[in-house]
């Protein structure tokens, strides 16, 4: 190991991998994949076309460590920064949004830059996006010498990314040839953004086809179950099924991340639907607002949840004209009953 290394991580305190890790058992094989030997991040150099990485990289855990080591950084916990050892796991989430080449692909939180590389290495032009300056810095270095990949060092909650995606298309940046009208989101962000990334990005099937997220296990079936009755079911439930087509495509045990989280991962896709599309309400925000305050009171009826939009009279009204029992709790409707009920109350 070089001596940097020791220096950063100390023999004594160096992380070491988990013991039989990491294991990738999604839904094709299972595969022992144990570090083998310490390797550089990417040898980045330019192929003949110019925009391709020559060798697939090897974004182990030596590999991770001695990235992360070359600026200094230790894993940190505010900003989620578990990193994927396994570049089977990579692929497989590059499989699941069926990146092809041209398409145009937002990538929230590269950190080494081993997503980058799988999306790159499949024809992909790629906007990355780290809100750590130091993992910003790292993975424009990685990929420098690469036309079809750009990294902004921003917190992607706060940023304007339909902004970011024009000036992408309109830049020499599209010489390396976006051919879709529609960008995905390919990514493995930190746990504690993603409600927030979801709730930002769902809306925006004007410009996305496709969301492919690694979430949390336990909020990746959350999200992707919406049976009625369940003590799971949210307005989030409601807001994803308005917007996209959710599916879970595979569970990720936590031993494939480095540090390792405490809990398991699962890779979902949001379809995103475009907006004539969506369920036919007048206003979107007034729909979310009602479904908000159906829900204030999980187990209470309606009629009683509602009362501070119109009188209890009027929701009886309205629930009968949506063909809803007088007496429904808001668990018991599924998204088209909600639409049902809203057009009923704010007449178009
Ligand atoms: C779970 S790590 C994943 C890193 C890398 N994608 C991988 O698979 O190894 C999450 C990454 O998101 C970055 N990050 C954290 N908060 C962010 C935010 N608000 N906006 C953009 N990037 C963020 C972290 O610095 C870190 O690099």
């Amino acid at each position: 190991m070089p001596s940097m290394l020791h220096t950063l991580l100390p023999l004594s305190s160096t992380p070491k991998p988990p013991a039989n890790s990491p294991v990738y058992d999604g839904p094709f094989a299972v595969h022992s994949t144990r570090p083998k030997s310490l390797h550089t991040v990417a040898a980045v150099s330019k192929t003949t076309s110019e925009t391709r990485i020559n060798n697939k990289a090897e974004d182990d855990y030596h590999a991770t460590l001695k990235a992360l080591n070359s600026k200094g950084r230790f894993p940190r916990k505010s900003l989620g920064q578990h990193y994927m050892l396994n570049s089977e796991v990579n692929d497989q989430l590059v499989a699941a949004a069926d990146v092809q080449e041209g398409d145009l692909v937002v990538e929230i939180g590269p950190g080494t830059g081993s997503l980058t590389n799988v999306l790159v290495n499949s024809g992909a032009t790629v906007l990355a996006i780290e809100k750590d300056p130091y993992m910003a810095a790292l993975v424009t270095e990685r990929f420098s010498s690469l036309d079809c990949v750009k990294v902004l060092q921003e917190d992607f909650t706060k940023c304007h990314i339909r902004s970011h995606l024009s000036t992408v298309l309109q830049s020499g940046m599209n010489s390396s040839g976006v051919k879709t009208k529609y960008a995905k989101v390919v990514s493995n962000l930190p746990f504690n953004i993603s409600t927030e990334v979801i709730k930002q990005l769902l809306p925006m099937g004007d410009i996305f086809s496709e969301v492919v997220l690694l979430l949390q296990e336990e909020a990746a079936v959350r999200m992707v179950d919406s049976s009625l009755r369940s003590s799971e079911y949210r307005p989030i439930n409601i807001f994803i099924n308005f917007y996209s087509d959710p599916e879970y495509k595979f569970k990720v045990p936590r031993t494939n991340f480095f540090p390792q989280p405490k809990v398991d991962a699962a890779v979902v896709s949001f379809r995103l639907k475009q907006p004539v599309d969506y369920p036919p309400v007048s206003s979107a925000k007034s729909f979310f607002s009602m479904v908000n305050c159906a829900f204030n009171g999980k187990r209470k009826m309606l009629r009683k949840t509602l009362q501070h939009i119109c009188s209890s009279f009027e929701i009886e009204e309205a629930l009968a004209s949506a063909g809803l029992p007088s007496t429904s709790r808001p668990e018991e409707l599924a998204l088209n009953d909600f639409v049902r009920l809203h057009n009923s109350i704010v007449k178009p």
